[in-house]
């Protein structure tokens, strides 16, 4: 059996992972560690070391086969704020393996409220009228009708993670 730490208590991470039973039989493991970025990352490279530094901090942490780490992020593209994602899978020999996942512009009256300092999990809670978001459907669900959920977009993350670390595997051999 393969454990995967994920290096969040986030349950719409935490379920993109279990996700992957599709595929083969895992136990998935929520490891307490420090992103090492801001609440709020606001570039790709931010978001992208977030999530790096969380796999390895699971693999620090724990004794998992595989540390996993989620990040979600905001960037821009001449003057137009998307919501990003990245996601990085580090195995116990300290490889490391990155993919970033969807990501779509964010309505100006959210980036207004970003661009004053205020993370995207509490802009969009205000922007619904809703409570925690980010831990169901997140802004991709809510920006998307519920058609791709922020569990969805992760659990396309991890399949983009494991396939890339069972490429490199199977061509080394
Ligand atoms: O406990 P952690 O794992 O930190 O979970 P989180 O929801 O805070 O997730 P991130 O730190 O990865 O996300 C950064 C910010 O973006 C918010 N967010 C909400 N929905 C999102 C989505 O669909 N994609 C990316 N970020 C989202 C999130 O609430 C945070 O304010
Ligand atoms: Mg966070």
């Amino acid at each position: 059996m393969v454990t995967f730490g994920v290096g969040s208590h986030n349950p719409a991470k935490i379920r993109a992972v279990e996700r992957l039973s599709e595929f083969f039989n895992l136990t998935v493991q929520a490891v307490d560690v420090p992103s090492g970025v801001s609440d709020q990352p606001r570039s790709d490279d931010e978001t992208k070391r977030g999530a790096v530094q969380r796999a390895k901090g699971v693999i620090e942490k724990s004794n998992a086969d595989f540390g996993v780490g989620l990040e979600g992020g905001i960037m821009e593209i001449n003057n137009t704020v998307y919501v990003c994602n990245w996601g990085a899978l580090v195995d116990r020999n300290g490889q490391v393996f990155t993919a970033s996942g969807a990501r779509i512009p964010l309505p100006e009256s959210i980036a207004e409220g970003l661009r004053t300092g205020i993370e995207l999990g509490d802009v969009i809670d205000k922007y619904t009228n809703q409570l925690d978001v980010s831990k169901g459907e997140g802004t991709i669900g809510i920006l998307t009708d519920g058609l791709i959920t922020r569990t969805d977009m992760f659990f396309h993350i991890m399949q983009l993670l494991y396939g890339q670390y069972q490429f490199y595997s199977k061509s080394k051999g």
